[in-house]
C-alpha cells in the first residue's frame, strides 16, 4: 500500500503538467475549433528556451528565464494563428489539422537541427524537499505542480463561466455568430486563445522537463499524446474533467511502472518496454469506444476534404517517367542512389496515406508504425528463419493487413481528429513497446535482424551488395502499387470509399457498409505501408526501427497533403520531401539528420496550405490544363478524352420486389424529449403516402427511425414479412429501403454520374479485390439510367453537384435514392427550394415511381399542393403523435388538422389546386 501511494504521488507531477498542457488544447479548441497537435512541440521549445537562458551567455535568473520562455511559447501560438490559421478559417478541418502538424514538424526539426537528438537531463526548478506522511515520502515539487494545475483549472473555469471574454469563448465553441453577437471578433478570440494556449503549453513544458528529461523527439510525443488524451477525457470542453484526466494519466503511468515486472511475467516476455506509454492510449481508446457513435448524428456537418484526382492512368507519361527513372537508377550510385531508393519506398508509404486519408477520409498518424511492423515480420522471417524474400514478404504484408484491421476498429466508432489522436497513441505505444524491445526486434548481437542474402526469381537483390537492383525493385513495386491505387480510385469500391469520406450517413443510406469500407481502407493502406516498410527496412544490413517512429508517420501526412492527398501522383511528389529522400539530398550533406529538409518540408506545407489546399498535384493539373488551352497547343496531338458516363439503353419499369412498409407503435426519445410517440403507418406498393405536420412534429425522425439512423425506444418496422427493426441502415437499404435527405447530403467531390452510380452499384465481396486490378468501365444500370431520364439529368452527369442549381441538386439527391430501383422510397421534403414548374415535374416523377415502378413511397413535405396532388393517403403528425390519417379529401376536411397545421379550408383547397 505504501508503495502504491508513493508511486501515485510521484505520478501527480507529470499528471499536473499533462493537465496544464491539455488545458491549452481545450482552450484553443473552444476558441478556434482546432485541435492543436503542436501543443507538445510548443512546450518543448519553451523548455529549451528556459534551459538555454538560465546558463551560459545569458545566465538569467529562473523567474526571468521562465517568464521569457512562457512568453515565447505564447508568441508562437499567436503568430501561428495570425499568420496561418486565420487564413484557413474556411478550410477543411483536415487542412487545419495538417497545418498544426506542419507547425509541429517545423518546431521539432528546428530544435533538432540546433540541439541534435540526445536527451538532456534538466535539474529541478521547483523546491524539492521531502515531507513524510507515515512511510510515504511526498515531494514538495509534486505538490506545487498539483497546486498550479488545480489553481489554473479554477481560473480557467471561472474565466470561461463568469467573464465576458470567457462567455465569448464558450459561445465560440458553439458557433461563431454567437461570438460576434457578444461583440467579439472570432479572429481576435482565436488569437487570444492561441496565445494563452501556447503560454500554458510553455509553462507545462518547463515544469515537466525535469521529470521526463528533454529531447526534441520523444518529449514532444509523450506530452502531446498525454495532453490530447486528457483533453479528450474532458470532451475538449470541460476544464475540471481535463484536470482529472491529466492526473489520472500521470498517476496511471506511474503505477504501471510499479507493476511492470508483474505485467511482464503475466505476458510471459523476457523484456517489457514502454508499458507506461500504453496508459494514455488505452484511456483514449476506452473513452472513444464508450462515447463513439457508429454513424454521425443528423447535426454532424460533413467535412470538406481536399480535391480528388480522377485516377486516370496516362500510360505514355508513366512509361516515359518509369523508363527515365530506371535509367537514372542504373546511372546513380552511392548517396544519390540511396536517396532515390528511399524516395521510391517513401512514395509507397504515401500511397497508403492517399488511400486511407485521401480516398476514405480516415486520418491515421501511424502508417510508418504499420510499415515498420511489416519490415519487422519480414526481416525476422528472412534473417532468423532463413525464408526466401517472396514468401516472407507475403506473410509480412498479410500480417500487417490483419493489424491494419485492428487499427480500423477505433475508426468504426469515431472519425476525424479523434481518430488522429487514437492512431497517434497507438503508433507511439507500438514504437515504445515493440520497436524498442529486443524481445520483438531481435538482438542485434545475435544477428536475428541481420538481412542476409535476398534473392528474387534467381537474382540476388541484396540492397547492400546490389543497391541498383534493390532500387529497381522499389521502382517496379511503386509502379504496381500506384496502378492499383489509381484503379481503386476509378472503381466501384473507390466510389464506396469516397462516399464514406464525404458523408457517412448518405453512404449508409445507399446500402454502403461504412464499417466494411473503413476496415477495407485500413487493410489496403496497411498492405501498402507494409510493402513500403519492407522496401525501406530491408535496404540496410539490419532494420533500423528508428525510421518507423511516430514522426515519420506525422511527416508522411505532411508530405501527402503537400503532394496532393487526393491524387496518386500526389504521393510520389510528397515522397520527394521525405527525410533522406532526393530533396533532402539536394539541401543537406550525407551525414545530416534530415532536420533541414524536414524543416523546409514543414514550411513548404504551410505555404501550400495557404495557397492551394489541394496540394502540388492539383496545382500542376491546373497549370497543365491552362497550357492545354493555349492556341499553340491545339496543333499537338491530344489524348483521348475521358469516357463520358454511359446510360443503359434499357429502361426498367417496376421494382425488383414490390414490398409494403409497415410501422407499428414507433416511439423515439432524445433524452427527455419524445420526438415520435406511438406512430402507426403503412405504405403499400404503388401507393404514395404523405406524412405532414408542423415544424418539429417528428416527421424526419420517423424517416430516421425507419431507415435505422436512430434507434426507437419502442415499436416495430416491417418490410414485407420481415421485421427489420434491429437491422443496420445499410442492411435496410440493401433490402430495398431508400431515402432522400432534407439537407441533400450529396457526395460533393464526385460527379453527378458517380453519385448516381454510388446509389446503384452492386457490390460483391469479390469486387473489393478485383477492383484493385480490373476496375472495369461500367455503364449506369438500366434502373439508374431510368432515374436519370425521369429526372432529366442527362446533361448534368459530368458535372460536380456544386456546379448545379439548388433545384437540380435536389433532383440528383432523389435520383440517387431511387437509382437502384428500391421497393420503398422515403422522400424528406423533396420540393424544398424548387420553383413551381420544378415542383410540378417532381409531382409527376413521384407518381411515376409509385404507379410505373410499383414502389411504396412515403413523402414528407410542407408543399401542400404537391402533397394533395400526389398522395393516395396522408398521415398527419403533431408533437410526435398521429392526429389524423385518411385520403387527401378527408384530411383537407378534418377540423383537427386544419387547427393544427393546414389553416383555413380555403387555403387548403387553394393549395390542392
Ligand atoms: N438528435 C436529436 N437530439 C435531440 N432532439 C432531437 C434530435 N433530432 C430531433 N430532435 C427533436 O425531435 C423533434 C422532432 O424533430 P424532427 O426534425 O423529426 O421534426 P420535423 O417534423 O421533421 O420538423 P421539420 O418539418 O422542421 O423538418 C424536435 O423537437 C427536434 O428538436
Amino acid at each position: 500500500m505504501t508503495e502504491f501511494l508513493q508511486f501515485a504521488i510521484l505520478g501527480l507531477g507529470a499528471g499536473s503538467a499533462y493537465a496544464l498542457l491539455a488545458h491549452g488544447v481545450v482552450l484553443v479548441y473552444r476558441g478556434s475549433g482546432v485541435v492543436n497537435f503542436a501543443q507538445g512541440a510548443i512546450a518543448m521549445v519553451a523548455a529549451y528556451v528556459c534551459l538555454e537562458t538560465l546558463k551560459g551567455e545569458y545566465d538569467w535568473s529562473l523567474p526571468v528565464a521562465f517568464a521569457v520562455a512562457v512568453l515565447v511559447a505564447g508568441l508562437i501560438g499567436l503568430l501561428f494563428q495570425v499568420l496561418v490559421l486565420r487564413w484557413l478559417t474556411n478550410a477543411a478541418p483536415i487542412v487545419r489539422l495538417a497545418a498544426t502538424l506542419g507547425l509541429l514538424v517545423i518546431l521539432q526539426a528546428g530544435v533538432q537541427q540546433y540541439y541534435g537528438t540526445k536527451s538532456i537531463r534538466v535539474r529541478a526548478y521547483l523546491p524539492n524537499d521531502a515531507y513524510h506522511w507515515g512511510d510515504v515520502v511526498v515531494q514538495q515539487d509534486r505538490l506545487i505542480l498539483l497546486g498550479i494545475a488545480v489553481g489554473m483549472t479554477a481560473v480557467l473555469w471561472g474565466l470561461t463561466r463568469y467573464t465576458r471574454v470567457g462567455l465569448a469563448i464558450t459561445a465560440a465553441a458553439e458557433n461563431e455568430r454567437a461570438t460576434a453577437a457578444l461583440g467579439w471578433s472570432p479572429q481576435r478570440l482565436a488569437a487570444l486563445t492561441w496565445t494563452v494556449g501556447g503560454a500554458l503549453a510553455g509553462t507545462a513544458g518547463i515544469l515537466v522537463a525535469p521529470l521526463t528529461g528533454l529531447t526534441p523527439t520523444a518529449f514532444i510525443i509523450i506530452v502531446t499524446v498525454s495532453a490530447l488524451a486528457a483533453a479528450l477525457l474532458g470532451g475538449f470542453k470541460s476544464f475540471p474533467l481535463t484536470l482529472l484526466g491529466g492526473l489520472l494519466l500521470g498517476v496511471g503511468e506511474s503505477l504501471v511502472v510499479l507493476y511492470q515486472d508483474r505485467i511482464r511475467d503475466l505476458l510471459g516476455l523476457e523484456t517489457l518496454t514502454g508499458i507506461n506509454r500504453a496508459v494514455p492510449f488505452l484511456v483514449i481508446l476506452v473513452v472513444l469506444v464508450v462515447r463513439g457513435k457508429g454513424l454521425p448524428l443528423r447535426s454532424h456537418i460533413s467535412e470538406r476534404m481536399p480535391r480528388l484526382g480522377s485516377g486516370q492512368i496516362h500510360w505514355r507519361t508513366l512509361a516515359v517517367v518509369a523508363g527515365t527513372l530506371a535509367v537514372v537508377v542504373i546511372a546513380f550510385s552511392g548517396d544519390w542512389l540511396r536517396s532515390l531508393t528511399l524516395t521510391l519506398a517513401a512514395a509507397v508509404f504515401l500511397l497508403s496515406v492517399v488511400v486511407l486519408t485521401g480516398f476514405a477520409g480516415q486520418l491515421s498518424l501511424a502508417q510508418y508504425t504499420v510499415g515498420g511492423l511489416g519490415a519487422l515480420f519480414t526481416a525476422r522471417l528472412v534473417g532468423q528463419a532463413g525464408w526466401p524474400l517472396i514468401p516472407a514478404a507475403v506473410v509480412g504484408v498479410g500480417s500487417v493487413i490483419a493489424i491494419g484491421v485492428v487499427f480500423a476498429l477505433p475508426a468504426l466508432r469515431t472519425r476525424g481528429v479523434n481518430l488522429a489522436v487514437v492512431t497517434l497513441g497507438l503508433g507511439f505505444t507500438i514504437q515504445e513497446m515493440v520497436f524498442n524491445n529486443p524481445t520483438f526486434t531481435g538482438d542485434k548481437i545475435d544477428g536475428a535482424v541481420r538481412i542476409r542474402e535476398l534473392s528474387l526469381f534467381g537474382f540476388e537483390v541484396t540492397a547492400t551488395e546490389y543497391p541498383e537492383r534493390w532500387a529497381l525493385l522499389c521502382l517496379v513495386v511503386l509502379v504496381l502499387c500506384g496502378l492499383m491505387v489509381a484503379n481503386l480510385r476509378r472503381s466501384r469500391t473507390g466510389r464506396r470509399l469516397i462516399a464514406v469520406r464525404t458523408n457517412e450517413r448518405a453512404a449508409a443510406s445507399l446500402g454502403i457498409s461504412v464499417f466494411a469500407v473503413k476496415i477495407y481502407a485500413f487493410a489496403v493502406a496497411a498492405g501498402l505501408a507494409g510493402v513500403g516498410g519492407i522496401l525501406l527496412g530491408l535496404r540496410n544490413t539490419a532494420v533500423t526501427y528508428l525510421e518507423f517512429n511516430v514522426f515519420a508517420s506525422i511527416n508522411a501526412v505532411v508530405q501527402a497533403v503537400t503532394g496532393g492527398l487526393g491524387f496518386v501522383i500526389g504521393g510520389v511528389i510528397g515522397a520527394l520531401m521525405a527525410p533522406g529522400a532526393l530533396f533532402s539530398r539536394l539541401v543537406e550533406s550525407s551525414s545530416a539528420t534530415g532536420a533541414i529538409s524536414t524543416l523546409i518540408g514543414g514550411i513548404v506545407l504551410i505555404v501550400i496550405l495557404l495557397t492551394n489546399q489541394n496540394g502540388i498535384a492539383d496545382m500542376a493539373a491546373r497549370v497543365g490544363a491552362a497550357i492545354k488551352r493555349q492556341p499553340w497547343m491545339r496543333a499537338l496531338p491530344t489524348r483521348k478524352p475521358v469516357r463520358a458516363p454511359e446510360l443503359s439503353a434499357e429502361t426498367t419499369l417496376g421494382t425488383a420486389t414490390p414490398t409494403p412498409l409497415a410501422v407499428r407503435g414507433l416511439t423515439v426519445r432524445f433524452g427527455g424529449v419524445t420526438a415520435v410517440d406511438g406512430v402507426d403507418l403503412a405504405v403499400e406498393p404503388g401507393q404514395v403516402v404523405g406524412l405532414i405536420g408542423p415544424n418539429g412534429a417528428g416527421k424526419t425522425t420517423v424517416i430516421d427511425a425507419i431507415t435505422g439512423f436512430v434507434s426507437p425506444a419502442a415499436g416495430q418496422v416491417t418490410l414485407g414479412e420481415q421485421d427489420i427493426t434491429g437491422w443496420s441502415t445499410a442492411k435496410r437499404s440493401k433490402g430495398g429501403l431508400r431515402r432522400s435527405f432534407q439537407s441533400l447530403e450529396l457526395f460533393e467531390d464526385i460527379t453527378v454520374a458517380e453519385n448516381i452510380h454510388a446509389g446503384a452499384d452492386e457490390s460483391t465481396w469479390r469486387t473489393w479485390l478485383t477492383d484493385l486490378i480490373r476496375p472495369g468501365h461500367h455503364p449506369l444500370s438500366p434502373s439508374a439510367s431510368t432515374a436519370v431520364r425521369d429526372f432529366e439529368l442527362e446533361g448534368d452527369l459530368g458535372s460536380l453537384p456544386g456546379e448545379l442549381s439548388y433545384g437540380r441538386r435536389r433532383l440528383v439527391g432523389i435520383a440517387r435514392a431511387v437509382a437502384s430501383g428500391p421497393s420503398v422510397v422515403l422522400l424528406d421534403e423533396p420540393a424544398a427550394g424548387l420553383d413551381d414548374a420544378e415542383s410540378r415535374e417532381l409531382a409527376l416523377c413521384i407518381r411515376q415511381l409509385a404507379v410505373e415502378r410499383n414502389a411504396a413511397v412515403l413523402l414528407v413535405e410542407h408543399d401542400m399542393g404537391l402533397v394533395m396532388s400526389t398522395c393516395d393517403r396522408i398521415v398527419v403528425l403533431e408533437a410526435g403523435r398521429v392526429i389524423a390519417a385518411g385520403t387527401p379529401d378527408e384530411i383537407a376536411a378534418s377540423p383537427a388538422v386544419r387547427d393544427a397545421y393546414l389553416g383555413t379550408e380555403d387555403e387548403t383547397t387553394e393549395a390542392a389546386r
